[in-house]
């Protein structure tokens, strides 16, 4: 089931550093938003706040409220852990676990729960994650093969299916294709578009070009100078923000005057 998020007052710190400052944000279910913005803004580090990944790192911390369809993911007696299982997330290499089966790579998030189930159950959510990340056709014959042996763009949406086989509500992509080539590229910009009927998806990317294909609304991001902490600058329709953006910042960026 998807879900909405809205950040409040958000502010992300590595240690002492204020990385990312008073994030302001309502994101709707059922629609995709990219993150936007030059190198060193803090897009990859907002994102992480959203399954609260980021504070696996030592020192690093967020303030403020993140609310998953209004209940805070923050509040006190909130397992992370469960967190990340309702927003999953895909990273920028394709990483499945390389000496498990296709089939175990999808069924890894049960098997790390110690979830017990029947055979055909394990073997339903096998099919319909595979279906759901468009790999079905490819890999049927081959389940018990190891997920190292699929090429790049196979392997990242193998780690898509491992992410819905879940069932999370959100799904977070750190720039998903910029390992990939521009064929297998295509093919998870395709898989975004119909996950969005079933999920709230985020994703950063470098590629205007892709956001402006892949999102609904996007977010631009932007720093001061090194430092200073990244913020949001403009949040808007997609469309908005390429042609007709509100701030001058956005407008120099996206017309490519710097970034
Ligand atoms: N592990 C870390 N420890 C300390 N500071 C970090 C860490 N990771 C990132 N930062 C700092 O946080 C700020 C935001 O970095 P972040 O990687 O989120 O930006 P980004 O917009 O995603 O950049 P890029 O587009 O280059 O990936 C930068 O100043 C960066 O140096």
């Amino acid at each position: 089931m998807s879900k909405r998020i809205d950040a409040i007052d958000l502010n992300v710190y590595y240690g002492s550093f204020l990385a990312v400052e008073g994030v302001n944000i309502n994101i709707e279910p059922r629609s995709v938003t990219a993150f936007i913005g030059p190198s060193g803004c803090g897009k990859t580090t907002f994102l992480r706040t959203i399954n609260r990944m980021h504070e696996v790192l030592p020192g690093a911390r967020a303030e403020g409220q993140l609310l998953l369809d209004g209940e805070d993911i923050y509040e006190s007696g909130v397992d992370p852990v469960t967190v990340r299982t309702m927003i999953g997330m895909v990273f920028q290499r394709p990483n499945p676990f390389p000496t498990m089966s296709i089939r175990d790579n999808i069924l890894a998030g049960y098997r790390l729960n110690g979830t017990r189930m029947s055979k055909s159950k394990a073997d339903e959510i096998v099919e319909r994650s595979l279906k759901g990340a468009n790999l079905w056709k490819e890999v049927k014959d081959r389940l018990d093969k190891p997920g190292s042996g699929l090429s790049g763009g196979q392997q990242q949406r193998l780690c898509i299916a491992r992410t819905i086989a879940v069932e999370p509500d959100v799904i977070l992509m750190d720039e998903p294709c910029s390992a990939l080539d521009p064929i297998s590229t295509l093919a998870i910009e395709d898989l975004i578009n119909e996950l969005k009927d079933d999920y709230t998806v985020v994703i950063v990317t470098h590629n205007m070009q892709q956001a402006a294909r892949v999102a609904d609304k996007t977010a631009f991001f932007n720093i001061a100078g090194t430092g200073k902490p990244g913020k949001l600058i403009e949040y808007d329709e997609t469309n908005v923000i390429f042609n007709n953006p509100a701030n001058k910042q956005t407008e120099d960026y996206v017309s490519g005057r710097f970034g």
